[in-house]
């Protein structure tokens, strides 16, 4: 086990929830109190790697927070890590989907030529609300000729319905720590 980090901890319990985070009525569920804990950072990345369904050829994070666990489970896995960014980032020519927030509205980007045609995209992330950026980052990988068969989130906010949008356009959904009521 690498950095002698216990893989075996209780992940609801490193998550710091913060009210009215960026708006009154949110509850922020941050995952900063969890990835300072560095057996805590190593359960997300090992029960991850667990859940993996079948072979990949790439994972794809998307920008910020799923570029940390994307990245960490891409470098377990010995796999490629596509990323999928907010608009304006990324320098070569782009693919572009537009998609709503729980308090917001963004653009989602990739490279056109990220990715062979057909190849299987694990898409991974820290949180699923709404489902709107889980969407679109599939929307998107699909339109660059990807199969997405699969997401893998540390966090979903089921009441919000996420999980639900992204099992009916044919991925399946798992997810580590859920926060109901939200
Ligand atoms: O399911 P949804 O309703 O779309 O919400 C989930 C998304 O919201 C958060 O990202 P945010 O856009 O806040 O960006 P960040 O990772 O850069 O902080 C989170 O990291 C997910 O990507
Ligand atoms: N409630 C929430 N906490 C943290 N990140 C989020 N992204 C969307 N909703 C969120």
């Amino acid at each position: 086990m690498s950095g002698g980090a216990e893989r075996n901890a209780d992940l609801k319990a490193l998550i710091r929830t913060i009210p009215d985070f960026p708006k009154p009525g949110i509850q922020f569920r941050d995952i900063t109190t969890l990835l300072l804990d560095p057996g805590g950072f190593a359960t997300v990345v090992e029960r991850m790697a667990a859940m993996v369904d079948g072979p990949i050829d790439a994972i794809a994070g998307v920008e910020a927070r799923g570029f940390i666990f994307g990245a960490a489970l891409a470098r377990e896995l010995g796999s490629g890590l596509v990323l999928v960014r907010k608009r304006g980032k990324l320098p070569g020519k782009t693919l572009t989907e537009d998609y709503a927030l729980e308090y917001g509205s963004d653009s989602l980007e990739m490279h056109h030529d990220a990715i062979p045609q057909g190849a299987r995209i694990l898409l991974i992330d820290d949180l699923l609300a709404t489902g709107g950026t889980a969407h679109a980052a599939v929307r998107l990988l699909r339109g660059a000729g990807a199969s997405v068969g699969q997401s893998l989130f540390v966090i979903d906010l089921p009441d919000l319905g996420g999980a639900a949008r992204l099992r009916e356009a044919g991925v399946s959904v798992e997810a580590l720590v859920e926060f109901e009521g939200d």
